[in-house]
């Protein structure tokens, strides 16, 4: 048995940490009020914490802070016994520290039947919480620094199997295994699918789960006219990739335990995905970002470099910047209201700075707005560095921009002629997060759900790449098309 030390904990207060008074001798009292948001002791506990204290050898008359676990965050409680003592240890996820979660133990003793009555009642609050039982896992052995398969075991495997959760493990053979694998696989059930790795794996598992999904309705996902169904089993990921940037939006942190017990918590919310259609078929999906030009030539390069590991990331786009090519293109799209609000107030007579940009653009580009034989899509032919889109989009929050899962549209950024210092430095501010990261002359921004992109006749016999959440596809033929497909992702994680 731990060492243990007696006092009498009140826990009364919403908080984490609350004061208790150190009472010998007291019979133990059962009163756990766990109807609400905190779970919440006021019992006499005997108290160990895992890792050493200075308070652990002051057993008599004083006060303690003890944590207050939060009904969301016990993991799994087990009774022992000695004699007719009984010991109740509980298991808990502390989120006291930041946006990280720790693992701890507390164990409570006294009366055997109480201590099995408090351990009912957990029991019944982990019932009600209706929490994944089952997931199907996917680890990329070749991710990050490959090392997916020891973050799995380190991090993840012990806290499912202390919580009972089964797990079916697949370690990829190669790439598009995972995509492969969820098309065929029997998924009863499963309550959600997790991919150990990078952005990478995890486009792979949603392309899967979302392919599956249409195929069942039989929707015609090659189809761009077709809008996707949602798919209702939970993605998630743990974090052992390069970039993990799909993770630090869904857990707020890149900490692979925080992100199997956020997992385990089951909450969801819906995503975005954006289709890439080429030949008349379905391409891909993107589910974070999705870059023509410099970052698809910048995505080629690091792809090349994989065997620099993460830190390609820190010397290629360098290396890409210095190369960094025009292409001419035209572009098509269908606009969303603002647009069209936006289009109005130029030919308004009244003086605004929107009404300025407009008319300077008019001049010094060659914009059709209006396609007289389909009014629903306009035309920009322009000479550009790069056209970026986000699936999940980038929005203000506390002075920054951070993500926003399920907009209704897609924010197009297309980056015109700029010298390489401004291009450089409007990078600098994209990769801080700035507000004002895209508010510069030679950015235009287009609100959108579909658009087209096709390259001039002139650059037909050069490859071209698109970023596609950290994968370089290559352009099969000279024009592509994008569309938004709202919420049709379920997403284990949950809104900052
Ligand atoms: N067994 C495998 N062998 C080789 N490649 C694989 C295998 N399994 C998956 N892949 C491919 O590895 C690529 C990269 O994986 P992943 O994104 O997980 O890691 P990463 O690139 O290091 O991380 P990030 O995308 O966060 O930068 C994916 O495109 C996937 O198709």
């Amino acid at each position: 048995m731990p060492e243990l030390i007696t006092t009498i904990g009140f826990f009364k207060e919403r908080v984490n940490w609350t004061r208790c008074r150190h009472t010998p001798g007291d019979k133990l009292p059962l009163n756990v009020q766990n109807r609400t948001k905190h779970f919440l002791f006021k019992v006499a506990i005997e108290y160990t914490r895992s890792k050493g204290d200075a308070w652990e050898d002051d057993r008599r008359e004083r006060y303690y802070f003890i944590p207050c676990i939060l009904r969301d965050n016990i993991l799994q409680s087990r009774v022992l016994t000695t004699d007719d003592q009984g010991y109740l240890e509980i298991n808990f996820l502390d989120c006291s520290q930041g946006k990280r979660y720790h693992k701890k133990k507390v164990t409570i003793s006294g009366d055997l039947d109480i201590c099995t009555q408090i351990h009912h009642q957990i029991q019944e609050i982990l019932s009600e919480l209706k929490r994944p039982k089952r997931f199907l896992v996917f680890i990329n052995p070749n991710s990050g620094h490959k090392k997916a398969g020891k973050v799995y075991g380190k991090y993840v495997a012990p806290l499912y199997d202390l919580c009972g959760v089964q797990t079916d493990v697949i370690v990829t053979s190669h790439a598009k295994h995972a995509t492969e694998f969820l098309l065929s696989c029997d998924l009863k059930g499963v309550d959600g699918v997790i991919a150990v790795g990078g952005d990478g794996i995890l486009n792979e598992v949603i392309m899967g789960v979302l392919k599956r999904t249409q195929i069942q309705r039989q929707v015609n996902y090659d189809d761009p006219n077709v809008a996707m169904e949602m798919s209702n089993l939970p993605v998630g990921i743990i974090p052992a990739g390069s970039g993990n940037v799909i993770a630090q939006y869904l857990y707020h942190t890149k900490c692979p335990f925080t992100a199997a017990a956020k997992i385990l918590q089951g909450h969801t919310l819906q995503s975005n995905v954006a289709s890439v259609h080429m030949d008349q078929k379905m391409s891909a999906v993107s589910s974070l970002i999705l870059g023509f030009g410099l970052f698809g030539d910048m995505m080629k390069e690091c792809e090349k470099h994989r065997n620099m590991g993460p830190s390609r990331y820190n010397v290629i786009p360098i290396l890409s910047m210095m190369k960094r090519r025009t292409v001419d293109v035209n572009l098509s799209y269908q606009p969303m209201e603002s647009n069209k609000k936006f289009r109005r107030q130029a030919s308004c007579p009244g003086h605004c700075m929107q009404h300025d940009r407009l008319l300077k653009r008019a001049k010094s580009t060659s914009d059709i707005l209006e396609d007289q034989e389909d009014k629903h899509w306009e035309k920009i032919s322009d000479r550009v560095f790069a056209i970026d889109t986000h699936p999940i989009m980038m929005t203000p929050k506390d002075g920054k921009l951070g993500p926003s899962f399920g907009k209704d549209h897609l924010n197009v950024f297309m980056t015109g002629k700029c010298g390489l210092l401004s291009h450089v430095t409007q990078l600098a501010k994209v990769k801080e997060w700035d507000l004002h990261c895209y508010n510069t002359k030679f950015i235009r921004e287009i609100q959108t759900q579909r658009f087209k992109i096709g390259i001039s006749n002139t650059m037909k016999d050069k490859d071209f790449y698109i970023n596609c959440d950290g994968e370089a596809l290559l352009l099969t033929q000279p024009s592509f098309e994008v569309r938004l497909h709202r919420r049709v992702l379920t997403l284990f994680g949950q809104q900052l």
